[in-house]
């Protein structure tokens, strides 16, 4: 710090001497005011910044630090990575800086992880050291510093929402209780697509009527409510109201008041909408549906056995005083968020690539047709016995992963990771795009081909001795993998096999293959165009 001292002060009085000298000569009748004077400070304010960090990465440099670009003052490798750190252009920085890489970007640091073993490592093996969430300036407001389950570091908090969530939504007790219901949405899906007969010829975008679906099979497992329609004014607002929260905390716009602190008072404004947004939301999730919920509960005496959804036992919890009223708040804004959105670009992604592969979905027809007995429905209990329909779903998550970089995790406390030392508080990346995208891990790896789970992946399965595969993580895994696992593969499974068994879905006329091109935000990855499809009816002797 004494060395530090020196240098703004030797730096002060050379940037005056400098620039007075330099004004004397341009300007020798020009009366140099006072404040002038202060403003000379700034060059060396600046000056004194930068070594600040220099010196800070010079020490860090001592310090066993993985690979990686070299930085710039204040910036860090900023200027030189931009702001979209995608699951792509990180794969492509692993080919030079290796598996494991660290990239500065202003105060913050990032350690991408490109390899199974690793990803092993910080899922699992050390899965306490890197348990936790970074947090930053938007998702501190969307979650209210963290009294969610999903964003907050790892905690007893943490513990307790995870508990207190697993009941209610993620058990097999639950798939086997909702089954039903999920299957009577899928069916009026079905329904609607018969009943038009624009979508046999023309087609038809059909994510607004899967978003739909979906609203509704969560909004039943959760409140007990579902929407009319795709006109009902509340399905309008609440997709309104989580498009406009997922576009302002995917957005890259705010990272530069996050990567560098000096700057955020720009980001006030950008701050504000967050919070008017997320103060409207809540109010629409708490007076719609929690506070009906409320009622409901409080007319029944809280009786255990009249409890029939998930809001109610997360109430019932927090009435025993193990949560806020807030956190029963921040768990419906996560289902919100993580279960819905996920769950239907992973859909979109099945659909457009069902399309462009009319085999595959000739080659789940005729499973099927053979495995099932007539007029044996599709269920999620026999999604077991179709093999080939779970390749697809499988397949659909490896080459479109929809959050391609995972959750990112954090360590609270400096850690190894691959004999490197991880500064504390680093946004720790596992890259599971690529470990499911890799051609040194995977057979022609652009190719959508199911077939690879049953035939190649088996043989690894045999190598492995059926151990958990760190190449494929599409829900991560260990402490924080994803709980929603356990509804969103039958979900996916029930989809596909409804609508495939029910319709030949085509490109629309005159289109050979639809567009699979990519879209990203900060998470997620989705079709970056919401084609048409032709849904033409196939006329069959069995129920699906
Ligand atoms: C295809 C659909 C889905 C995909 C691909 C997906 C993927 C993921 C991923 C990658 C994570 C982070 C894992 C990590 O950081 O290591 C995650 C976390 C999470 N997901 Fe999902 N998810 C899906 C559906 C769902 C559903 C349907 C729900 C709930 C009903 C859900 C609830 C959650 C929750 C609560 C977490 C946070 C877990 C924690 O931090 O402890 N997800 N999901």
């Amino acid at each position: 710090m004494g060395k530090l001292i020196t240098k703004f002060i030797f730096c002060t009085i050379f940037t005056i001497f400098l620039v007075s000298l330099i004004n004397k000569s341009l300007f020798p009748h020009f009366d140099f005011p006072f404040p002038s004077i202060l403003l000379l400070l700034v060059p060396a304010v600046i000056y004194l910044i930068i070594t600040f960090f220099q010196s800070s990465v010079s020490k860090h440099s001592t310090n066993n630090l993985p690979p990686g670009p070299r930085t710039l003052p204040i910036f860090g490798n900023w200027l030189q990575v931009g702001n979209d750190l995608n699951h792509r252009f990180l794969a492509t920085m692993s080919q030079t800086y290796g598996s494991i890489f660290l990239l500065k970007l202003g105060t913050k640091n990032i350690v991408a992880v490109s390899d199974p073993d690793l990803a092993n490592q910080v899922l699992h093996t050390q899965g306490v050291e890197f348990g936790s969430r970074p947090r930053n300036v938007v998702f501190d407001i969307f979650t209210g510093n963290g009294q969610d389950m999903v964003f907050t570091i790892y905690s007893d908090h943490w513990r307790k929402m995870r508990r207190i969530m697993t009941l209610p939504f993620f058990t097999n007790k639950v798939v086997h209780q909702y089954n039903d219901m999920w299957e009577e949405e899928m069916d009026l899906v079905v329904d609607d697509l018969k009943n038009n007969e624009k979508v046999r010829e023309e087609g038809m975008v059909i994510r607004r009527r899967l978003q739909l679906m979906l609203y509704n099979i969560m909004y039943r497992m959760m409140f007990d409510a579902k929407f009319e329609s795709q006109e009902d004014p509340l399905f309008i607002e609440a997709t309104r109201f989580n498009s406009e929260r997922s576009r302002l905390a995917q957005s890259f716009e705010y990272n530069y008041g996050d990567f560098i602190p000096l700057l955020r008072p720009f980001l006030r404004g950008y701050l504000n909408k967050c919070r008017e947004l997320q103060c409207r939301r809540l109010a629409f999730f708490n007076n719609y549906y929690v506070e009906r919920r409320r009622k409901i509960m409080a007319a029944n005496g809280g009786e255990k056995k009249k409890i029939c959804c998930a809001i109610d036992q997360i109430i019932d919890a927090q009435m025993k005083g193990e949560i806020t009223e807030e956190n029963v708040l921040y768990i419906v804004e996560n289902i919100n968020v993580a279960a819905i959105e996920t769950t239907l670009w992973s859909m979109e992604w099945a659909i457009a690539e069902l399309v462009n592969h009319p085999t595959v979905q000739r080659k789940i027809r005729d499973e099927i047709s053979t495995v099932l007995q007539d007029n044996e429905s599709i269920t999620e209990s026999n999604l077991h016995k179709l093999p080939y329909l779970q390749a697809t779903v499988k397949e659909t998550l490896r080459l479109h992963t929809p959050i391609p970089l995972l959750v990112p995790h954090m360590n609270l406390e400096e850690a190894k990771l691959g004999g490197y030392t991880i500064p504390k508080e680093s946004k720790v990346v596992v890259n599971a795009w690529w470990l499911a995208n890799n051609p040194a891990w995977w057979e022609n790896p652009n190719e959508f081909r199911p077939e690879r789970f049953l035939e190649e992946e088996r043989k690894t399965d045999a190598i492995t001795g059926g151990k958990v595969d760190f190449r494929y993580l599409p829900f991560g895994m260990g402490r924080r993998s994803c709980p929603g696992i356990i509804l969103a593969m039958p979900i996916l499974g029930l989809v596909i096999a409804k609508l495939v068994s029910n319709f030949e879905m085509l490109p629309p006329p005159g289109v050979e293959k639809i567009d699979v091109s990519e879209k990203g935000g900060q998470f997620s990855l989705h079709i970056a165009n919401h084609s048409t499809v032709v849904f033409k009816p196939i006329v069959r002797s069995k129920k699906v």
